[in-house]
Order: C-alpha cells, then sequence, then structure tokens
C-alpha cells in the first residue's frame, strides 16, 4: 500500500486533492509556494485563500521546503498549472525520491511543445511513461473538499500503478475507475477547459440552454476528433475523463474556466477576467491556443477551439466569433 504521499502546490486542487488522501488514511505531507500558506495548512488546518470554510485533516500536513516535502515519498503529486509544471518539476527533479509513482493533477497542453502533461513529466524527471499516473474526471475542487461524491479517473499505461494509486485514494465520497487511455483522459481533461470558456461566454451573453448543449455535444465531437487522431480510445470520451469532466466544468458556476468565459462574454477585457480570477488558473485560456497548434499540426478540425484562441488573443469579439461559428461551412453531423 503506498502511505506516504507528497503533493506537491497547495492551490485548489493540490489542497483538496490531499483531503481526499489524508480522508483514505493516507499520510500528506503539502509543498506549498508561500509560506505563510504551508503555515495556516500545518497549524490551522485550513487554507483560507483557496478553499475557504473547509476544515483540513489533522494527518494533513505541509512545509515551504521542497526537500522536507518530497523525503520519503512513495507518490509524489503535481498540483502545479501545466504552463509552470515544466519550471517547477525542473527544481524539484534532484529530490524526488527514486521509485516513487508520479500523479499529475494538471490539465493542460504545453505551449510551444504542445506536450501532454504526462510528456512533459517524462521528460523532465527521466521515469518512463508508465510511472505516470494521470488524475481527471469531474472533480471540481470546492465540492470534493466538501466531500460530495464524485468520480475520478486514475489513468497509467501501467494498470498495476493506477491499481495502486486507486488502492491509495478512494474514500466514502471519492470513487477512481482505473484507465490505461492516458492519451484520451489527458486531452478530454485539457479540451474541456476550452470549451468550458465557450460555455461561459454563451451565458455572459445571455444565452441559455441550447446554446450551452450544442457547445458541449459538438466540443465533445472536437475533443473526441483530436483524440482519436492522437492514438485515444474514442470511448475514453463517453466516460468520466470525457463527457463527465466537460458536463461539469460547462455546467458549474464554480469553474474557473466557465467564469472566466463569462466575464468575457459580458463585454470585460482579458485582463479585466485574469484580474477577477485572483492569481488561480483558468487553464483554457493557454490552452486554446496549445490545443489549437496540435489539431492543426495533426489536421483537426476544432472549431470551437479556434473561436476561443481569437477571443482570448486575437481581440475577437465574441458575438463575432459566435455567428462565424454558426456561418461555417454546412455539413454532416459525423463528417
Ligand atoms: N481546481 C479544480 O477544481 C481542478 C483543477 N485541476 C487542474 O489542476 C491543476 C492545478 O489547479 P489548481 O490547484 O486548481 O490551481 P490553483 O491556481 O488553485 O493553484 C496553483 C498552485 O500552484 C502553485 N504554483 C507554483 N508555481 C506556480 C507558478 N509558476 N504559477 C502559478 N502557480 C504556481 C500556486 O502557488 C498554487 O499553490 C490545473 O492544471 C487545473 O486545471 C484539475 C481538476 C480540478
Ligand atoms: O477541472 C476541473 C473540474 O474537473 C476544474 O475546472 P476549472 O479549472 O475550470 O475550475
Amino acid at each position: 500500500m503506498v502511505q506516504r504521499i507528497t503533493v506537491l502546490g497547495a492551490g485548489s486542487w493540490g489542497t483538496a486533492f490531499a483531503k481526499v488522501l489524508a480522508d483514505a488514511g493516507r499520510d500528506v505531507t503539502m509543498w506549498a509556494r508561500r509560506e505563510e500558506v504551508a503555515g495556516e495548512i500545518r497549524d490551522r488546518h485550513t487554507n483560507s485563500g483557496y478553499l475557504p470554510g473547509i476544515d483540513l485533516p489533522d494527518r494533513l500536513t505541509a512545509t515551504h521546503d521542497p526537500g522536507d516535502a518530497l523525503s520519503g515519498a512513495e507518490a509524489v503529486v503535481l498540483a502545479v498549472p501545466s504552463q509552470s509544471l515544466r519550471a517547477n518539476l525542473s527544481g524539484w527533479r534532484e529530490l524526488l525520491p527514486s521509485g516513487a509513482v508520479l500523479v499529475s493533477l494538471a490539465k493542460g497542453v504545453e505551449l510551444g511543445t504542445l506536450k501532454r502533461m504526462s510528456e512533459v513529466i517524462a521528460e523532465i524527471s527521466g521515469v518512463s511513461g508508465n510511472e505516470i499516473v494521470v488524475v481527471s474526471g469531474p472533480n471540481l475542487a470546492r465540492e470534493i473538499a466538501q466531500g460530495q461524491p464524485a468520480g475520478a479517473v486514475l489513468a497509467c499505461t501501467d494498470h498495476d500503478r493506477a491499481v495502486a494509486i486507486q488502492q491509495a485514494s478512494f474514500n466514502s465520497y471519492f470513487r477512481p475507475y482505473t484507465n490505461t487511455d492516458v492519451v484520451g483522459c489527458e486531452v478530454g481533461g485539457a479540451a474541456k477547459n476550452v470549451i468550458a470558456l465557450s460555455c461561459g461566454m454563451a451565458v455572459g451573453m445571455g444565452l441559455g440552454a441550447n446554446t450551452t448543449a450544442t457547445l458541449i455535444t459538438r466540443g465533445l465531437a472536437e475533443m473526441a476528433r483530436l483524440g482519436t487522431k492522437l492514438g485515444a480510445d474514442p470511448l475514453t470520451f463517453a466516460g468520466l475523463a470525457g463527457v463527465g469532466d466537460l458536463v461539469a466544468t460547462c455546467s458549474s458556476p464554480l469553474s474557473r474556466n466557465r467564469t472566466f468565459g463569462e466575464r468575457l462574454g459580458r463585454g470585460e477585457t482579458l485582463e479585466q477576467a485574469q484580474a477577477a480570477a485572483g492569481g488561480q488558473v483558468a487553464e483554457g485560456v493557454m490552452s486554446c491556443t496549445s490545443i489549437r497548434e496540435l489539431a492543426r499540426k495533426h489536421g483537426v478540425d476544432m472549431p470551437i477551439t479556434d473561436a476561443m484562441h481569437r477571443v482570448c488573443h486575437e481581440g475577437a469579439d465574441p458575438r463575432q466569433a459566435g455567428a462565424e461559428l454558426l456561418g461555417r461551412r454546412q455539413k454532416h453531423e459525423w463528417s
């Protein structure tokens, strides 16, 4: 049994997932970038900046020192944003205990390299892909931290490693399933953030359920097109890391991506929406660019992702982007 687990990153999901592990009976140490956050988790058992009103278990502790955090870890959970994962992990590489299972929480595709998070982790840490477990699924951090029931997917090409983390994390409210389709789970997790931006934008423009359902469904079609082109199992997109996460993120006001899109839809600028996010990451804002590049590289059509890139990074008006989506060439639903 994996007992001693380190979580690197003390934001919303890092903290909620650390709580999941502690509630499952594991000994968990978190690393926080800021000393005051580590101190609050350690001494007061709260992380009020990210999860206000949530009491954290006593068996969960925290430090600001990555060496202390990683000492003796049997599994290491990487809970930092996708665009900073490479730099963060490069700083921790020498401290990783040999043989520890690496677990990735990040949902994104790296700008420039167009790599999935497990590919970045393998490259920087030097461990093989089958020692990396990817966590995905409909897991809005605050709901999980409140102990609301949810499923999740633990994906690893080595089934036994996924089972080890499944055993280490299941508890009375968190039900993880294993999967060996890492590509599908990572593409689903990254692409749904971009579709959630589009749904938020529609809501911000005052549009209703028909529009958001259309974006969710056509968003699923485009993420599945990209995933299968990259070798994913199409069935993954019908699962928790596909439609499950997509529906949760596109429907919930708790989603940072949907909220970000809603602000843009109401007419706020990118800078205003970023300021309102208070330093928390809305991964779709960067991933719309990297996923668009990845899709172009592989000849895959992703019109909603294209539209989100134009709005976020080329100054396009959300209404104009919506009109352009509707005015595209007429086609068969599955062509
Ligand atoms: N919040 C959620 O509900 C969920 C988030 N995720 C994914 O988990 C990953 C982490 O997300 P959260 O913990 O929610 O993010 P967050 O924005 O709440 O926290 C990020 C954490 O990383 C740390 N960090 C270290 N280096 C950083 C840097 N250079 N720039 C920014 N932050 C840095 C921050 O201090 C903070 O502790 C993201 O990829 C996100 O998409 C996945 C499932 C659920
Ligand atoms: O990934 C998530 C839920 O599964 C969280 O989404 P946000 O980053 O949009 O809050």
